[in-house]
């Protein structure tokens, strides 16, 4: 897995530059925090990355070839190795489907790829639902439940079964913890942090919050008004030379 994001730059209008020449590189099995204010253009790189949004300067290379928004076949195949997570699953579950029709979307879209951490044959693809759901923590008696019938945490991690059902070599995070409580949040981040291990995954998590990052990130960057001013690996979060921003965002989440 590779991903490059060469000179990224991203204009909303004349006045509204979202993204300035952001450049960032992925490699497999790494894990990498894009963190920053609000405004400071991550939702919009986190589009640009999942082929959702267009943009005319720079480049996005996966595994070699070159991502553009229009090159839907391109697309497809990419979207089968990046998977992703948005801060709001209620959005992202079907609410007319109980969740374990959800679960399968992208094994039912991708009908080629059968996971290797679960077993498969002579399952009904409820079974299969089942299996991915308890993966999670969740139960086979919450399979037939519909997402209003959920926690936040727990539609979260819906959405993390239904990501990593197809093994994707990257996964993206948006915000993922940001609308959960506390003990939540560290739940959901330890249960990513245990599958990136097992899966071997790619993660690039985008949060306002560098506590999570740091917890789960090995280099951190850091975006403020669309430019990249800051990027460390995560052991060297403390230096002196860390940019001041960077040090106002470690202060504000008062783990210095
Ligand atoms: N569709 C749009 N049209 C015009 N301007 C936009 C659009 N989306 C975002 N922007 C502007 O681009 C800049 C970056 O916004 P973006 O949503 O990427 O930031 P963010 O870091 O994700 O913020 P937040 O954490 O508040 O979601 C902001 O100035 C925003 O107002």
């Amino acid at each position: 897995m590779s991903l490059i994001v060469d000179g990224l730059t991203k204009s909303y209008s004349k006045h509204v530059q979202a993204l300035k020449h952001v450049s960032f590189s992925v490699s497999e099995r790494e894990s990498i925090g894009i963190v920053g204010e609000s405004g400071s253009g991550k939702s919009t790189l986190a589009k640009i990355l999942l082929g959702l949004e267009t943009y005319k300067e720079g480049s996005i290379t996966f595994n070699g070839e070159p991502i553009a928004p229009k090159k839907r076949a391109l697309l497809r195949q990419y979207r089968k190795n990046v998977q992703m997570i948005f801060q709001d699953s209620t959005s992202t579950l079907n609410p007319k489907l109980p969740i374990w029709r959800s679960v399968l979307e992208p094994l039912d879209n991708y009908k080629e790829v059968t996971p290797s951490f679960i077993e498969v044959e002579g399952k009904s693809r409820k079974e299969v639902a089942v299996q991915l759901l308890e993966m999670v923590g969740l139960t086979s008696e919450m399979a037939d439940r519909y997402p209003w019938e959920l926690s936040g945490g727990q539609k979260q991690r819906v959405s993390i079964a239904r990501a990593l059902s197809i093994e994707p070599s990257l996964l993206v995070c948006d915000e993922p913890t940001a609308s959960l409580d506390v003990t939540v949040q560290m739940l959901i981040l330890n249960l990513l942090k245990d599958f990136k291990e097992t899966f071997n995954m790619s993660i690039i998590f985008i949060s306002h919050d560098i506590r999570a990052v740091a917890f789960l990130c090995e280099k951190i960057i850091v975006l403020k008004d669309g430019s990249i001013v800051d990027e460390f690996r995560i052991e060297d979060i403390y230096d002196n030379d860390r940019h001041p921003y960077t040090k106002a965002l470690i202060r504000a989440a008062s783990i210095e």
